[in-house]
């Protein structure tokens, strides 16, 4: 379920008045999502996303909709919130805050071929491109700091084995990362996984979820896309779709000599992320809705194939 406060058709039309969008037509509860209640909305003119914000920082909203605002203006494929007739984005409604977006077209791609691939990597690439020319400031919540901060949570959890490894990750994570700001900085989505994007066919309708959304690495957006898109059930990488995202992204951002040195620990890094942040999710902090978490054994297996087999030769640029 995604709706944790219901809102009737009388409380959203009221609401669109605010807006110079129409009238309400339709409102819709919808089904997925975690973290937040989210509408689809339909009026006389057009079909948009409500979101009523149920967890997190609600001070880092305004971060959130800069970003979107500026993405947006930049022609990248995401919803630029819609903001009321007096300028403003951010609202509250039913007592949260609320945000009004264009529905953007598409569905989550489960097994992307590679030709969404080369969309995602291509879009990523712009982004980026874009994104290290934007202004705000929002440091990275799941950065290495984190990780070491964090893992103390969870060890108890696991097998002694499991324990050494995440231990002996994390250390070399230090010696490796350990010079905060070496790496081309900019703002991330920090979370791209194939549920935050919807895909028309082969066209990139958008992406969304950008409440990970910080400032930070560029490498360890594209380490999180092609861990999530890009690794077979054993957790091991397909060639076709690692080059496919990585040349397309190349076209628009090449890599850096520095980050083609550490992009094989970078996937490391940001598999051992979703691991710890998903045993988080199991052992020490669970939803207060009845939701299935996602597996963290994923993340472990996808870390545990990286040690392995290392990572797969870059594109050259
Ligand atoms: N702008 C949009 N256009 C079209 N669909 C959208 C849009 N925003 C959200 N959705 C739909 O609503 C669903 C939930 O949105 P979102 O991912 O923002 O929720 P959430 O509660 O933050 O979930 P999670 O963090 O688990 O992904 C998405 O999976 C998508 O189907
Ligand atoms: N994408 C995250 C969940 C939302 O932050 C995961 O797969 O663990």
């Amino acid at each position: 379920m995604a709706v944790f406060t219901p809102l009737n058709d009388s409380q959203v039309a009221d609401f669109l008045e605010r807006f110079d969008v129409g009238r309400l037509v339709a409102l819709e509860d919808v089904a997925s999502g975690t973290e937040n209640s989210t509408f689809f909305v339909t009026t006389g003119c057009q079909s948009l996303v409500l979101t009523l914000f149920e967890q997190g920082e609600h001070d880092e909203l305004p971060f959130f909709v800069e970003l979107l605002d500026y993405l947006a203006d930049h022609r990248l494929p995401v919803p630029g919130p819609v903001h009321d007739c007096h300028g403003i984005a951010l609202q509250t409604l039913a007592d949260k805050p609320a945000l009004l977006f264009p529905r953007l077209p598409g569905k989550h791609p489960k097994a992307p071929n590679l030709t969404q691939c080369r969309a995602l990597g291509d879009t990523l690439g712009r982004m980026h491109f874009v994104s290290q020319r934007f202004a705000g400031h929002r440091p990275n919540p799941r950065d290495l700091h984190w990780l070491l901060a964090s893992h103390h949570q969870v060890l108890a959890y696991l097998a002694p084995d499991d324990q050494t490894l995440m231990a002996d990750e994390i250390d070399t994570y230090q010696g490796v990362f350990g010079d905060a700001g070496a790496l081309p900085q900019g703002a991330i989505h920090g979370d791209l996984f194939r549920d935050n994007t919807l895909f028309d066919g082969d066209t990139l309708g958008g992406i969304i979820d950008f409440y990970n959304g910080c400032t930070g690495d560029l490498l360890f957006d594209l380490a999180i896309v092609v861990n999530d898109w890009a690794s077979d059930a054993d957790g091991s990488l397909d060639r076709e779709r690692h080059d496919a995202l990585i040349e397309a992204y190349q076209a628009r951002r090449p890599l850096t000599d520095v980050e083609r040195e550490r992009w094989p620990t970078m996937l490391r890094m940001t598999a051992l992320r979703y691991w710890l942040s998903r045993l988080l999710v199991v052992y020490v902090d669970p939803p207060a809705h009845e939701l299935t978490p996602h597996d963290p054994e994923r993340f472990r297996t996808i870390l545990k194939s990286r040690i392995a087999h290392g990572a797969l030769p870059l594109p050259s640029a």
